[in-house]
């Protein structure tokens, strides 16, 4: 693993971000790990963040993007921070948007806000478990006649999709884009393996994954 891939899981663990237990998740599977993203919750931890997505971008990603976009709801702060942080470290500045979950039909009403959704999109979220969530804001881009260029995420969780394949293979092979994560499930495995207060929790999660991983 790399050395910002260590940093980055000892700053989610730090956060509480990242935790072991039993979660139910939203494919409704019972999972002992959990990341919750709306635990970078301070200026200090979301700035922290963005340049983590940010530098994943630069390095991994397509060079040719237009525009960031945040599914809701824990997606907002992330291309936000992302946007942010292009602009403060990179001298780039890229338009972002996010959708809302409900239309508003008052104001200015929509269910898009900021930026038009428009060109080649980074879509920046938080996990992919089984590309349910994902699939659902390809629909949204495409909708709106932009086109999905990459999607970042801070953590694959390297679990099955609707096939045999991970949910980010499917995403890849079924749209055609790159899937760019911080970090994944492997290197989770590899930090716990080293940890001698976490390493307790091996046993469960390799179950876990032996069930659901791919
Ligand atoms: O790959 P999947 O199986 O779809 O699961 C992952 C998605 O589930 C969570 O979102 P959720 O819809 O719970 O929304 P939130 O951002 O409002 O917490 C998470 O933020 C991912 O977007
Ligand atoms: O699959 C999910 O619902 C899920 C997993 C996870 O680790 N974090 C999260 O916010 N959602």
């Amino acid at each position: 693993m790399h050395e910002y891939q260590w940093e980055f899981i000892r700053f989610a663990l730090d956060r509480n971000v990242l935790r072991f237990g039993e979660f139910t998740l939203k494919s409704g599977r019972k999972s002992p790990y959990f990341f919750n993203a709306g635990l970078f919750n301070t200026g200090n931890s979301l700035s922290r963040l963005g340049r983590y997505y940010a530098q994943a971008l630069i390095h991994n990603g397509p060079k040719d993007i237009d525009l960031l976009f945040g599914p809701a709801y824990k997606g907002i702060p992330l291309a936000a921070s992302t946007a942010v942080s292009l602009a403060d470290s990179f001298d780039i500045d890229l338009p972002y948007c996010f959708n809302r979950k409900e239309a508003k039909d008052h104001g200015e009403g929509g269910a898009l806000v900021g930026a038009p959704l428009q060109g080649r999109v980074a879509i920046i979220d938080d996990v992919i478990t089984a590309g349910t969530a994902i699939r659902e804001v390809m629909q949204i881009i495409k909708a709106a006649g932009a086109e999905p260029a990459a999607v970042l995420v801070a953590l694959d969780r390297q679990e099955r999709g609707q096939g045999e394949l991970s949910a980010i293979q499917e995403v890849e092979r079924d749209f055609g884009i790159p899937v760019i994560s911080i970090v994944s499930l492997d290197q989770i495995l590899e930090f716990l393996e080293g940890d001698e207060q976490l390493h307790r929790f091996l046993p469960a999660v390799q179950a876990y994954r032996d069930e659901y991983g791919i």
